[in-house]
């Protein structure tokens, strides 16, 4: 979208979900999304009968930023007139003018009116899309075609306001960030752990992430890479930005090599975290952790050790990726940009023994829990956090 060279002077954005609740709650939800945006870019908002409208300094960031505030799921840039036939005629006459010059509508171009209306008024929301189509067609002579139109031109008439405006923009949907409580979300530098930890901001949980540096056995890179996807998720997080932990876990996994069944390492590392999530979720508040599992994409996520890791949780783990594959991941991470940090190579984790449990029985890890004490080391490990 170049600058705003169709003289728009407001975005009506809409909402989907939120519209379903309850007039108490739908009210919660659209004072934290009008916090949202106001966070995001200085604007003046006005929230009326399930429309958002928007009059923002600066138009081109507004468009740029409304595509990342969850609970937003399309928006219009738009012209605003007043609900009468020469208000209309006017004004839509302009903004046709404008079409042409940006080329976006010629002799050749299939257009279609679009009207919806709310109120009561003297006339039908057909019968003024046959007004505006006739009005647009005065400065134009392009054909009319309301089944496969190359350029729909939308008037919404509220009362006595008319709004009118050609593009509907995606917004990224779900619910404003913020309205839903915290979650702990453990995020290594792989693909999956952002993509989770996204899809829980976009259903408004804000986000705590707790990142676990494996050194000695990884390297500077995982933790990098880590903080680099913390900048791009921070691209959504208008309202509450993502918290971070750093958690020193070497100590920890050396302790499971040396103390326990070397094959139990990886199921043992996971419990481990699940444990340390457990503890910053207290302090923060949180009300559960969201991971990347996704069932048997590797050897800590069969079905058995997803079991063993998770029996001793005390918050209730996420795990919205869960019955995703790979290629589905794959593309929500392209879409939202983590995707190319991800990818980055980081050397992994030699920790890994080389035939790793798939099939953990639970009083084995049980055991092995005790042989490496760990709720001390767990204590220990929280008091490396940074
Ligand atoms: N170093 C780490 N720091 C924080 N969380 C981690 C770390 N390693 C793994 N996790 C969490 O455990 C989940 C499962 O990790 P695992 O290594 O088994 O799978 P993965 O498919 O490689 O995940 P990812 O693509 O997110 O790295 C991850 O999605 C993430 O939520």
């Amino acid at each position: 979208m170049k600058d705003n060279l169709l003289n728009h002077s407001l975005i009506i954005a809409r909402y989907g979900e939120i519209g379903l609740k309850s007039p108490r709650v739908r009210g919660r939800f659209e004072r934290q999304l009008k916090s949202n945006i106001k966070t995001a870019f200085e604007c003046k908002i006005k929230i009326s009968q399930g429309r958002i409208y928007i009059h923002p300094k600066n138009f081109d960031e507004a468009l740029t930023k409304l595509k990342r505030i969850f609970g937003i799921v399309s928006f219009s840039p738009a012209i605003h007139t007043k609900t009468t036939y020469e208000d209309i005629e006017n004004d839509l006459g302009k903004y046709t003018e404008k079409l042409i010059e940006e080329n976006l509508i010629s002799s050749k171009t299939k257009f279609a009116v679009r009207c919806r209306r709310v109120g009561d008024h003297d006339f039908s929301s057909q019968e003024m899309a046959g007004f505006a189509g006739s009005i647009v067609r005065k400065k134009i002579d392009a054909p009319v075609d309301l089944s496969n139109p190359d350029i729909k031109i939308f008037l919404e008439v509220r009362e006595d306001e008319t709004y009118i405006f050609h593009e509907k923009i995606r917004g990224p949907g779900g619910l404003p960030l913020g309205s839903q409580g915290r979650l702990v979300a453990l995020i290594s530098s792989g693909i999956d752990s952002p993509v989770a930890a996204y899809l829980m901001m976009k259903r408004g949980c804000a986000i705590t992430a707790i990142h676990f540096d494996n050194d000695p056995f990884a390297g500077p890179k995982v933790t990098e890479n880590f903080k680099e996807l913390i900048n791009k998720l921070n691209e959504y997080s208008y309202g509450f930005p993502i918290r971070t932990k750093i958690v020193k876990y070497g100590d920890y996994l050396e302790k499971c090599k040396d103390n326990a069944p070397e094959k139990l390492t990886c199921v043992l590392c996971k419990s481990g975290m699940y444990k340390l999530a457990s503890e910053v979720a207290k302090k923060e508040n949180a009300l559960g952790i969201v991971d990347g599992s996704s069932v048997g994409q590797v050897a800590s996520q069969t079905l058995h050790n997803i079991l063993a890791t998770r029996a001793n949780a005390e918050f209730p783990i996420l795990s919205p990726l869960i019955g995703l594959d790979k290629i589905e991941i794959e593309k929500i991470s392209r879409k939202i940009g983590t995707f190319p940090i991800s990818e980055i190579n980081d050397g992994g984790c030699s920790a890994v023994p080389r035939y790793p449990e798939t099939k953990a029985e639970l009083s084995r890890v049980n055991d092995a829990l005790e042989l490496i004490n760990q709720e001390v080391e767990i204590k220990k490990a929280v008091e490396k956090l940074y």
